[in-house]
């Protein structure tokens, strides 16, 4: 009812306890609060915090335009509404080294369990579009240190990711990508997002090459084939992200009920494959607030 009890902190050392473990967690994109609620009664580890969601949530592409107060109230919003542990894309850090300080702390105060700081050039894009660049080595490690200088809760997860593998402007290839990681593993970095792997060879590289878990992006329609939770295990993957997957599945679906409303007169045909008032109200947990007023869950199906 109303918001998880589980403090931040517990999620935070939550979190950092099942990698330690060399456990595989599966974290797919929350498109919003409510779908938070459903990850986690899914069964899933954590939630991921898309960049990219929530610039199209607000009808932007993804190239640098959200602020850190948009991130982070977004970010906020749905790591209150799980008891899971969130992570949360902030991009290049929203600046250099004195803003990404600054990302950290207020990516803290909102209750996320870690971020990610990527080592684009400002303004980014994203990391499966062409012509991306990179800054140099010197810029990325500067951003992590910052990173881990400025957090107060040593649980909480800073990620490096690198863009160099597929960047077309600055150092890049597999090989520069290996060095930059463990350069920022050297740096201080938790872990590490090696953005736009080709394939498995190629995330089990990075996987030996650093010591702190490592991180696989399934987005669709991108540069990675979709691999499998085994696959992903087997190569030594401890984190996978679906970022985008439930906003472009919403999506699907709304673009068919609204065509069928066209086509046909009526939604009727589509209410099979609708969450139901019942299943949503049991998401937002309508019975719980009986405790305060038994008049308010009235509903029955
Ligand atoms: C992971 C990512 O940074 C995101 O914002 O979710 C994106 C995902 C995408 O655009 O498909 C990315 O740059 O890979
Ligand atoms: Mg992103």
């Amino acid at each position: 009812m109303l918001y998880s009890h589980v403090t931040p902190s517990d999620k935070r050392a939550a979190l950092r306890a099942r990698l330690a473990a060399g456990e595989l967690l599966q974290l797919p994109g929350a498109f919003n609060p409510l779908s938070a609620r459903l990850i986690e009664d899914k069964g899933f580890d954590g939630v991921y915090v898309s960049g990219a969601v929530i610039s199209a949530d607000l009808g932007l592409p993804d190239i640098g335009l959200t602020t850190l107060t948009e991130v982070a109230t977004r970010a906020g919003q749905i790591a209150r509404m799980t008891d899971l542990p969130a992570i949360v894309d902030a991009d290049t850090g929203f600046g250099e080294p004195m803003n990404v300080a600054r990302t950290v702390q207020t990516l803290e105060d909102a209750g996320v369990a870690g971020c990610h700081i990527e080592d684009q050039v400002n303004p980014k894009r994203c990391g499966h579009l062409d012509g991306k660049a990179t800054v140099d080595l010197e810029t990325a490690t500067k951003r992590i240190r910052a990173a881990v200088d400025a957090r107060r809760d040593p649980n909480f997860l800073v990620m490096a990711r690198t863009d160099v593998r597929a960047s077309v402007e600055g150092p890049t290839g597999l090989r520069v990508a290996i060095d930059r990681a463990k350069a920022l593993v050297d740096a201080g970095a938790d872990a590490i997002f090696p953005e736009a792997m080709r394939d498995l060879a190629e995330f089990e590289a990075v996987a030996s090459a650093v010591d702190v878990p490592v991180l696989a992006n399934m987005t669709e329609f991108g540069k990675s084939e979709l691999f499998t939770r085994d696959q992903l295990a087997a190569v030594g993957v401890q984190i996978v992200i679906y970022p985008v997957t439930l906003l472009r599945s919403a999506m699907g679906a709304a673009e068919r009920t609204l065509d069928m409303i066209r086509e046909t007169g009526t939604q009727d045909g589509a209410v099979g494959e609708m969450q139901t008032r019942a299943r949503l109200y049991e998401l937002v947990d309508y019975a719980g607030y009986n405790h305060f007023d038994t008049e308010i869950f009235t509903y029955r199906p």
